[in-house]
């Protein structure tokens, strides 16, 4: 039986997939693993049974990664699920930033006692004239899932779009629309666009990644949209340019105080992946990656530790967390030969300071052998999955 702690909401769909050997709830204690969505996990207090943590979502900033990484807790996102849902979001700003429908609306708003309300609106109209986005060039900075959906879609509605990302992935490379152009720097991005969007991942190179020097450069009256992370933007040094008219409009999914009431920025209670299908889809995902890291020790879309996905052909497999140094493999291999226990299958990668090793065997491995290896030098656990 395995214990799944639910924090935030988490679509039923999603955790239906849990069969009778799952007991999950929002009280779990002693939980093996925790599905979580926006909840801060940087203070809790992770216990010793926890093995594994699934954001339903893309965003990790919420988890400790570095301490996840320590105590060999694996952290799981879900890649994709939810783009489809922040990009038409950002599409609807995009359009929001352009013609003055927020305020337009508003002030029909307070015209209700006015009973020649269809004159004085149409009166009124010539306030709120704004441009329409076709022919115009918006600049996407981060295209991942995201960035690329926001940008094929802006080229079908006639834009121009140009995309800066240094770190492009090849799916996304192959993903993204022919007719977008390569930013090969921020400045071309800043200087030359009149709609800005955003959607890279908060971290602490990133945070302030929009601040004076980088406004300084944009054209007067730029429009600039953030479906990514609050964090990501300098707020001070936005208010002062969205007073002088350097920015024509801010539009961000991620409210703070200072932002609220304010002329020409609109905030949304981080509506973007609030759709009854990215949150089945989020879910669905965040589940299956546990089951399959809880039962086959299989990692699929982590974000700290390597991917590892391998078919079980034996009734034993360990699973060994371990610091990327050298010696590892070696020692363990040795005591299997010490012990006569026959090796099936044996994967092991690494991603930055930690390894993660796959080792398949018809062979019993007994307790006390498990925990030689646990208490070797360089060695964060040892997990034992015997499968009947
Ligand atoms: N508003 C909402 O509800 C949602 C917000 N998000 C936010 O959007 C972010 C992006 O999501 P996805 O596109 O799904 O993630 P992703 O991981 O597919 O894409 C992120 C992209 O940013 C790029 N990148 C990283 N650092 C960069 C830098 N310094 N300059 C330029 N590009 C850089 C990466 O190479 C990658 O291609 C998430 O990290 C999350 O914070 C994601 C989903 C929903
Ligand atoms: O996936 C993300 O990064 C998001 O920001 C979505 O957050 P949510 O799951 O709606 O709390």
């Amino acid at each position: 039986m395995y214990n799944i702690k639910l924090l935030n909401k988490i679509s039923k769909i999603g955790l239906d997939v849990f069969d009778e050997n799952y007991s999950y709830n929002e009280e779990m204690v002693n939980e093996d693993a925790i599905l979580v969505r926006s909840a801060s996990l940087h203070e809790y207090d992770f216990g010793e049974n926890l093995k594994a943590i699934a954001r339903a979502g893309a965003g990790v900033n919420n988890i400790p990664i570095d301490k996840c990484s320590e105590k060999g807790i694996v952290v799981f996102n879900t890649p994709g699920a939810n783009a489809n849902a922040v990009k038409e979001l950002v599409l609807c700003a995009l359009f929001l930033s352009s013609r003055k429908i927020i305020e337009s609306i508003r002030w029909v708003d307070t015209l209700k006692d006015d009973q020649n309300v269809a004159k004085t609106a149409e009166k009124g109209k010539s306030n709120f004239v704004g441009p329409e986005i076709e022919g115009k060039t918006l600049g996407v900075i981060g295209l991942g899932a995201i960035g690329v959906n926001v940008a094929n879609a802006a080229i079908k509605l006639g834009m121009k779009v140009k995309g800066y990302d240094p770190y492009i992935g090849v799916n996304a490379a192959w993903a993204l629309s022919k007719h977008a152009k390569h930013a090969i720097s921020l400045d071309e991005i800043y200087q030359e666009c009149d709609y800005i969007t955003i959607h890279i991942p908060s971290n602490s190179e990133t945070k302030g990644f929009l601040n004076q020097d980088a406004f300084a450069q944009m054209k007067d009256g730029v429009k600039i949209l953030n479906f990514a992370r609050g964090d990501l933007v300098n707020n001070e040094d936005l208010l002062v340019n969205v007073a002088n008219g350097k920015v024509g409009k801010y539009i961000s999914d991620f409210a703070a105080p200072e932002l609220i009431g304010q002329e020409n920025i609109i905030i949304l209670p981080h509506l973007g992946a609030s759709t009854p299908e990215s949150e089945d889809n989020c879910a669905k995902m965040a589940v299956k990656e546990v089951i399959e890291y809880l039962e086959n020790g299989n990692i699929i879309n982590s974000v700290n530790f390597p991917d590892v996905n391998q078919a079980r052909i034996s009734k034993t497999r360990l699973c060994i967390i371990n610091k990327n140094v050298p010696n590892i493999l070696a020692n363990i291999s040795k005591l299997f030969a010490d012990h006569n226990l026959n090796i099936e299958n044996m994967v092991n990668r690494s991603r930055g300071e930690y390894a993660y090793t796959i080792i398949d065997t018809n062979d019993e491995v007994r307790q006390d052998i498990i925990e030689r290896i646990e208490s070797a030098k360089g060695i964060v656990s040892v997990r034992s999955i015997v499968k009947e």
